[in-house]
């Protein structure tokens, strides 16, 4: 793909005995919503978690912009202010405001002066809905509103990918609605985003390619429409008959 963003190749992953990926290959487009799915322990979250170098992979390519970067000498540091990253639990700092958590990277990874730092992160709080939040601290915001901090304190590194590992799993029901809503619009604007999740609905509406995983390879992808309406892999056809019985 001439255009890709990301280009993994045969990564494979180990914990121990536990082989978790097995030579898995993606693709990321400029622009492209990639929905990750499969069974709980298919590999996931290690995929994703992979592709910023949170774990490290046992082997295989990672291309960023057609730069490898699993390579030893590669500033990993440079690599992640380029890959934003959406966690399941909002990871906020309780004592820093909205604002506060939003600004932080912009002044000290990115080294803007305080006042650019706080425009670009009022501008990132104003996308995801919470211009009216941003003196609150984390504990006086809904899970929703927090995740939407976080969301917005990836975005306003102004990154080339946003990796979301399963963005709404510690939300109560309600909440993960707003939640969605943003990542809708981020794609609407353009995004490139890489997201692991079980919001089925969510992925046939909003994602360009669908992945399915099981055991650590990829067993099948291709548009929401022929993944969840004719899948080819019986394994695929029983995760969703499977869903869809919930
Ligand atoms: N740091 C780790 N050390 C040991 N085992 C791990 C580690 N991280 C993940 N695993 C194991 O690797 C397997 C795959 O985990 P992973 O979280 O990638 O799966 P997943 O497809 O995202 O699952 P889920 O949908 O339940 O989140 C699981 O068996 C898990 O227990």
């Amino acid at each position: 793909m001439a255009d890709s963003i990301i280009s993994a190749r045969a990564i494979w992953k180990s914990f121990g005995e536990l082989s978790v990926l097995k030579g898995i290959d993606l693709e990321v487009a400029e622009k492209e919503l990639v929905f990750v799915i499969g069974p709980s322990g298919s590999g996931k979250s290690t995929l994703l978690r992979c592709l910023n170098r949170l774990e490290e992979p046992d082997s295989g390519s990672i291309r960023m912009d057609g730069t490898e970067i699993l390579e030893k000498k590669v500033d990993i540091n440079a690599v992640r202010r380029r890959i934003g990253m959406v966690f399941q639990s909002f990871n906020l700092y309780p004592h820093m405001s909205a604002l506060g958590n939003v600004t932080l990277a912009l002044r000290h990874v990115l080294g803007l002066p305080r006042d650019a730092a706080e425009a670009r992160a009022l501008a990132a709080l104003e996308r995801v809905g919470l211009a009216d939040r941003v003196s609150h601290m984390p504990g006086q915001l809904s899970g929703g509103q927090q995740q939407r901090v976080a969301i917005a304190r990836a975005i306003a590194m102004e990154p080339r990918v946003v990796l979301f590992d399963e963005p709404t799993s510690a939300l109560d029901p309600e909440l993960v609605g707003s939640v969605l809503q943003v990542m809708r619009d981020l794609r609407e604007s353009g995004m490139t985003m890489v997201v692991v999740s079980h919001e089925m609905a969510f992925a046939r509406a909003a994602a360009d390619r669908v992945v399915f995983m099981a055991d650590g390879e990829k067993l099948e992808e291709g548009p929401p429409a022929s993944i969840f309406g004719n899948p080819r892999h019986e394994r695929t056809q029983a995760f969703i008959r499977q869903i869809e019985r919930h």
